[in-house]
């Protein structure tokens, strides 16, 4: 299938209803997931294709790209229909037409242009309609997730309570300490799992296989619309273990991962701040920053404060995406008291009052993300 020239690649139309896309194009790595539906002779289907160029070095799209295809029922043989495309919050709009071909052996380079022919008005606003109610809301913008956005200065911030039990806090605290293989630095502990060796081609990093505890919490982040199980699904857990007063400098977490990171705390409480954006050149790539100990970016300018912060407590969840993730930069201070101040944006929700302050314990958690293959040696969803 080709569209214009954001889509090229293989559709598979299942028969339970499911489009299963997977891109062909060059060195684009790319895949999609939708649903089909028909009414007499139309078909029309809708698509989120998530695809990056293998050798970007720049953020990738923050979010699927939702289409949409309408067509009389592909007969063998070429098979032609609209293409729509369905921006962030706005309606569908017609940006031009699909040409497929419905047989897997054939190239595309072969594929021949049909011209479009008209549709039956009635059948087409059916399948249309059907569409509609089929869709899934974005990824995060559920009607589940309104209550734990975080409504302020900075947008895509939502923060969980007690997303994890008591009880289970202390199970994962266990099984850390008896089998976590900690790279002592100056600033925290770390290990991160998912991902071992470089790939044969060396533009990736091999998948490992998460242990099986990190595996229900990536589930269940999956199940919740965090992640996408096909398109971005969480392949990586960093764990950070924190003493009190060690902390994490202010940092970006960079294109290396879809721009969304979820974070689940265990043990104390922390403060967790976030920066004003800055205009300037966004890091490319992966640098390290063996001073600071984080992934390398520009020097906030002195004296520069938070501009959110928020009070991360044990068995919380955080999630950021959109700006926050990509220009904000975050941290937490290296401090052994927290203060809580009137920038803390969940203080009042938690029982807390400017002012009050609060001793930090030994602190672990986990940063979730999806970490983007870059080659196809070792798929990492
Ligand atoms: O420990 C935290 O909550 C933050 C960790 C973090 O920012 C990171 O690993 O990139
Ligand atoms: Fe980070």
């Amino acid at each position: 299938m080709q569209c214009e020239d954001a889509v090229l690649g293989r559709v598979h139309f299942t028969e339970a209803g499911e489009v299963i896309y997977l891109t062909t194009a060059g060195d684009l790595l790319g895949r999609g997931l939708g649903v089909w539906i028909s009414d007499g002779p139309i078909l029309g289907f809708q698509v989120d294709i998530f695809q990056y160029e293998a050798t970007s070095k720049k953020h990738v799209q923050t979010e699927p790209h939702r289409f949409r295809g309408v067509g009389k029922f592909p007969e063998r043989g070429n098979w032609v229909g609209e293409w729509h495309f369905l921006a962030f919050q706005q309606p569908p709009r017609v940006v031009g037409r699909f040409h497929a071909h419905r047989s897997p052996n054939l190239a595309m380079s072969t594929l021949a242009r049909k011209p479009l022919e008209e549709l039956p008005a009635k059948a087409k606003s059916n399948v249309l309609s059907k569409l509609d109610k089929l869709t899934e809301p974005f990824p995060m913008l559920h009607p589940s997730w309104v209550p734990h956005h975080l409504a302020g200065k900075i947008d895509d911030v939502h923060y969980v309570r007690n997303f994890l039990e008591p009880k289970q806090v202390e199970e994962f605290e266990r099984i850390i300490d008896k089998t976590c293989d900690w790279e002592r630095m100056r600033t925290r502990d770390t290990q991160e799992f998912g991902s071992s060796s470089q790939c044969p081609c060396g533009r990736s990093l091999m998948r490992a296989a998460l242990p099986a505890w990190q595996s229900t919490l990536v589930d269940a982040l999956g199940t919740l619309g965090v992640f996408h199980p096909v398109l971005f699904p969480a392949n990586s857990v960093r764990l950070n273990a924190y003493k009190p007063g060690q902390g994490i400098f202010p940092h970006l977490d960079g294109p290396v991962y879809f721009p969304r990171a979820a974070i689940i705390s265990l043990g104390s409480h922390c403060i967790f701040d976030f920066y004003p954006s800055l205009e300037e050149e966004l890091p490319k790539g992966f640098a390290w920053d063996r001073d600071k100990e984080v992934p390398a970016a520009p020097e906030l300018p002195p004296g520069t404060k938070p501009q959110l912060s928020l009070l991360l407590e044990p068995g919380s969840l955080l999630v950021f995406s959109g700006d926050a993730f990509i220009r904000h930069r975050h941290g937490i201070k290296a401090v052994e008291e927290d203060e809580i101040t009137k920038e803390v944006k969940n203080a009042k929700d938690i029982g807390l009052s400017v002012g009050d302050s609060l001793r930090r314990g030994r602190r672990v958690s986990l940063t979730i993300r999806h970490l983007l293959p870059r080659c196809n040696c070792s798929p990492m969803f």
